[in-house]
């Protein structure tokens, strides 16, 4: 009987089975950042321990940094700056590496893992954050961990885990211009539900997938946890093995070679059994946006939002909150809703090719007037990479923010944050209540380019339109 790669992968890192369910599993790669690691060290440090294994742990510093003047120091927010100086110290004390701050690799953790290729197929990686999920799109299985498992992973290189189900979702189907990565995972989960994978990992396949480049394979992956799944990943491929090529931390010359092999070894046999399939079709689908507040509140462009009495039980007391917060009304169109900011960035969707797909939209157009439009590159080498593409110049040009770095406006614990009743339309992943910052703000989530072209229209805008040339913003 065939084996999926999560059976393959959590096999080969098994210390011990605690109990049936129950294992100790080996974590090949451990990523630490600034807001769950503080209390983790501390309490190695009471206990006089060490960092079992320094060299699989790295660090880096994301959602506190201001992304304007990234670098001035001590920063206004005494707490950000609390928790970076812990970091510092930790990291020293401790022995582990960090890219910090003025290190070429700083970045947000999720993007910097595969982009180094501290990421490789068949790993198991744990990170004190939900979207961990997103460096299965290697082919890894990687998961986020509270607190005291951070705290456990530092001092053991270990953890105690319950075995997960396998879904496997085959997404079938050609998908139209102007329809990304994101539309494809926003219309899982609205499919599958919020909590829809809870005590699942998720397998991503069938041709839609397949099709996909590494960085939009990052982009489902990474919301595998808004659809409850704590894990989420692709079987590794040849364009997993050309993204690896190369990297700085992936072997070369024949070493490479072997770990290929190795690599396509750990990929789910074709006869492999998994716990549930299902299949998504996604001819013709439209861009997709959230209307509400959470990810599984979401609709085509081109569809009317939901009246809450046809939606089945269990969500209509979350649609009627959403609507009293959203204060939007069932039965309407999103499209030419008036939008008040609009970024670009996080894990989700800060790498180059969203950097690219966005600038497509901007090229020759300028933000709408009342428009705060900010563009945060996941990363310095996104940032880099794009201005050498002279990316950075289109959205100037159109009146976009080019900042540093960082989670932003993903998560607004840092300087960027939305006022009052705001409306944004975000490249982000997570559209809960007050998310970007201010307790009434209220968040779209949708692709790069539907937010580049909300930016220029000043209101929800179908991006298919302007890749047709329709639209002379
Ligand atoms: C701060 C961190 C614990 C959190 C997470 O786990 O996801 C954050 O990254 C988020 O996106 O909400
Ligand atoms: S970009 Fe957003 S979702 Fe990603 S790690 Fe940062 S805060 Fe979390």
């Amino acid at each position: 009987m065939g084996r999926t790669l999560f059976t393959k992968v959590w096999d080969a890192h098994r210390v011990a089975a605690l109990s049936v369910t129950r294992d100790q599993l080996f974590i090949a790669l451990h990523l630490v950042h600034e807001v769950t690691s503080p209390q983790a060290f501390q309490a190695l440090r009471e206990r006089g321990l060490a960092v079992k294994y320094p060299q699989r742990t790295i660090a880096t510093v994301d959602h506190i940094v201001p992304t304007l003047q990234q670098q001035i120091r001590p920063y206004d927010d005494s707490l950000a700056e609390e928790m970076l100086q812990a970091l510092e110290t930790n990291t020293r004390e401790f022995g582990v590496r960090f890219l910090g701050l003025g290190s070429d690799h700083q970045g947000i953790v999720h993007i910097i893992g595969p982009e180094n290729g501290l990421t490789q197929p068949g790993m198991t990686i744990a990170c004190g954050d939900s979207h961990t999920s997103t460096h299965g799109a290697l082919g890894a299985i990687a998961f986020g961990i509270g607190t005291s498992q951070v705290r456990d992973v530092l001092a053991t290189q270990t953890l105690a885990l319950e075995r997960l189900k396998v879904r496997r979702i085959d997404v079938v189907g050609q998908r139209s211009p102007g329809v990304y990565a994101k539309d494809i995972v926003l219309r899982i989960i609205g499919t599958l539900g919020v909590k829809g994978g809870i005590g699942y990992a998720y397998e991503y396949g069938g041709p839609a997938i397949e099709d996909l480049s590494m960085e939009e394979r990052m982009t489902v992956c990474n919301m595998s946890i808004e659809g409850g799944a704590r894990i989420g990943y692709v079987n590794p491929d040849q364009t997993t093995f050309d993204y690896l090529r190369g990297r700085p931390f992936v072997p070369t010359g024949e070493a490479f070679d072997r770990a290929v092999h190795a690599w396509r070894d750990m990929a789910s046999d074709t006869d492999a059994v998994y716990d549930d399939r299902v299949t998504i079709a996604i001819e013709g689908m439209a861009p997709q946006v959230t209307w509400g507040i959470n990810p599984g509140q979401v609709v085509g462009i081109d569809q009317p939002l939901p009246q809450p009495d046809e939606l089945p039980a269990e969500e209509r007391e979350g649609a009627l909150q959403a609507y009293r917060h959203m204060g939007f009304e069932p039965g309407r169109k999103l499209l030419g809703e008036p939008v008040d900011v609009a970024f670009i960035g996080s894990c989700t969707n800060g790498r180059l090719s969203d950097f690219r797909a966005a600038a497509e939209v901007l090229r020759g157009r300028r933000v709408a007037a009342g428009v705060r439009a900010l563009a945060v590159p996941g990363s310095r080498r996104v940032k880099r990479q794009a201005e050498q593409e002279g990316l950075d110049r289109v959205f100037h040009d159109a009146g976009f923010a080019w900042r540093e770095p960082g989670c932003s406006l993903c998560l607004a614990m840092n300087p960027d944050k939305l006022a009052g009743r705001q409306l944004c339309a975000s490249s982000s992943n997570r559209n809960f209540i007050g998310r970007q910052g201010a307790p009434h703000g209220r968040t779209l989530l949708m692709s790069p380019a539907m937010v580049a072209a909300a930016a220029v229209s000043g209101s929800v805008a179908d991006v298919r339109d302007f890749l047709r040339g329709e639209r002379h913003d």
